[in-house]
């Protein structure tokens, strides 16, 4: 780290010791003055001093008599300490926790001067004032009945105080009715005079205002989104999701942890975490966007299964889940993929996407992909079906992951190795398999073992894929010379009977909800979006920060705690 200069330098009173506080443009630290005594007392310097980024201060004001927070005890004798420094100030920052959560933590500061206090609280926010990706005014949409129905009491309970200390002003909209959300950010939200959108539910509300983001953004700049190559337009505002859902897997992969404060905190910040979209058409009509997961086979069944109990709540999911795994289903169609040549990474890598992270960095410019796509077309004759990938086959389950999907269930997700913003999305195919391989596959989605190691899975990265399902056509000899044997009006193949006409068909599930179509076109749309969020952080980046004093090297304590 570069040395910087001190911008202030002070000695005040934290909690009746004397501390030396040191201001820098990107660090705030501070730690006991008197040095000799606790050498002499054998006790660590680190373990009296403290470093807070400035990026990670969340506010700083005056603090009025009776603001300062001691416990019983300590009280009579911080009674006669403030009356020898009657002025103070309060820095509220962000303090690290367990397993990626964070905290608003306190630190507050005695002295005698008013003027230096003043100038203390004037400086650090001149610093604050700087720091331009911050948020000042957010659009709040509230689903009140996402989750277990607390969407409401979490935003007023935990995080409207956090924003308040922060300075941003709020305009929040408790939502009426599915699609209220996406609909007034598509027509009527004034966008001009907010600093980014903010949604409090679950993973289909946070849907609600990707359509609404997206759809808005492209009818501003005049672009069809019924247009499958279309180039789309990113969107300008970031997205800040606080969850409050039943399914929160977005927060969970872009923060690291399910927890309403921890998003406050990185919205405060100002993080922004780009994302790819995929967006999912049918012939010339746009279906939806897509984050997290396209599935067709298992668990579109799942899905449209789980979709006729909702009356069970979270639990519909588990039982649909072991009714769509006894089903066996298996669905014949052509599937065709661009591979995403010139990505660094790869699904079966294990490179993690993480904040920061290099391959995401790395993301081919709209410029390049737009002539790798032509390029591509050139050669081929019929389209741009020349270096696609084609595959036919029966599959079990098809699935597109654009991020990786862990969840607190399955904490590797559906493809570990995904990245949030490469610009690609991995197609994993799962081809017809006995029931009991299938179990073993499933089950590597909960443990540490390479769900792509098995012969009947494979997985590639791609860039854009289609899906065709086989219809009302007549099988090949290889299919008639099986036992034929027509399951009525059944929509669906079993493994265990094989039917001589394919007309059954699966639903793609995109994101929780259900296509129309299952013939479907699939383009990812390379960073269409930014969240208030800054991807997974490393454990050890949590654990300790060692920086350069402007003096001298103090290892100290970071705000972890
Ligand atoms: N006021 C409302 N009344 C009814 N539905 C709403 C309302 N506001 C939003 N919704 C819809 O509720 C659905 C579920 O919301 P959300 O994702 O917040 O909760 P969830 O419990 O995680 O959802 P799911 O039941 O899909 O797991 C969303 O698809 C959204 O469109």
């Amino acid at each position: 780290m570069d040395k910087q200069a001190k911008l202030l330098s002070s000695r005040l009173f934290l909690k009746l010791r004397q501390v030396e506080v040191v201001l820098n443009r990107s660090v705030l630290t501070w730690r006991e003055a008197d040095k000799e005594r606790k050498r002499s007392s054998g006790i660590s310097e680190a373990a009296h001093g403290r470093s807070v980024q400035v990026c990670e201060i969340v506010a700083v004001g005056r603090t009025e008599d009776g603001d300062d927070k001691r416990t019983r005890k300590s009280r009579k004798e911080a009674k006669r300490h403030s009356q020898l420094y009657p002025c103070a100030f309060t820095v509220s920052f962000v303090m690290r926790t367990r397993q990626h959560q964070w905290r608003c933590s306190e630190v507050t500061f005695h002295c005698n001067d008013q003027e230096l206090c003043n100038q203390w609280v004037r400086v650090t926010n001149e610093q604050l004032s700087l720091l331009t990706n911050r948020p000042k005014s957010l659009l709040v949409y509230i689903n009140p009945f996402g989750g277990k129905r607390r969407g409401k009491r979490i935003y007023e309970q935990k995080v409207a105080p956090v924003f308040r200390r922060a300075g941003i002003s709020t305009d929040v909209i408790v939502t009426e009715r599915a699609n209220h959300a996406r609909d007034h950010l598509k027509t009527e939200a004034s966008l001009d005079k907010c600093d980014g959108v903010v949604c409090v539910g679950g993973d289909g509300m946070f849907s609600e205002i990707l359509h609404g983001l997206v759809s808005r953004t492209q009818t501003d700049h005049g672009v069809d989104e019924n247009q499958p190559d279309a180039e789309l337009v990113s969107c300008s505002l970031r997205i800040g999701i606080i969850p409050a859902g039943s399914t929160d897997c977005v927060c969970f992969a872009t923060v690291g942890a399910n927890d309403p404060v921890t998003s406050a905190l990185h919205i405060i910040v100002g993080d922004s975490q780009p994302m790819d979209v995929c967006s999912v058409h049918h012939d010339d009509i746009f279906l939806r966007y897509s984050v997290s997961l396209l599935g067709y086979g298992f668990y579109g069944d799942l899905m449209t299964d789980s979709e006729r109990k909702r009356w069970l709540g979270p639990a519909r999911y588990d039982l649909s889940g072991v009714k769509t795994f006894l089903s066996h289903n298996y669905y014949k169609g052509t599937v065709s993929f661009l591979p995403a040549e010139g990505n660094l990474g790869n699904p079966k890598d294990k490179l993690q996407c993480r904040s920061g992270c290099r391959i995401c960095q790395h993301k081919p410019s709209s410029k390049d992909q737009h002539s790798e796509m032509s390029d591509k077309k050139e050669k081929s004759p019929k389209g741009d079906s020349g270096d696609w990938n084609v595959i036919h086959g029966k599959f079990i389950a098809i699935n597109a992951a654009t991020m990786s999907c862990a969840c607190p269930r399955s904490p590797k997700g559906m493809s570990p190795s995904a990245h949030l913003a490469d610009g690609t999305t991995d197609l994993i195919l799962v081809r017809k398999c006995s029931r009991l391989n299938f179990f073993r596959h499933l089950l590597r989605h909960t443990n540490r073992n390479d769900q792509f190691d098995h012969s009947f899975v494979e997985v590639h990265r791609v860039r854009k894929f289609r899906f065709q399902p086989q219809h009302h056509r007549l099988d090949s000899l290889e299919d008639l010379s099986e036992p034929l044997q027509k399951k009525g009006f059944s929509p669906i193949c079993s493994a265990q009977t094989t039917c001589s006409y394919s007309a059954a068909h699966s639903s793609w599930t995109c994101d929780g909800e259900l296509l129309p179509h299952a013939a479907i076109q699939v383009s990812v749309q390379c960073q269409l979006i930014r969240l208030f969020a800054r991807g997974i952080e490393e454990q050890q980046e949590q654990q300790q920060f060692v920086f350069e004093d402007p003096c001298t090297l103090w290892p100290l304590e970071q705000s972890t705690n």
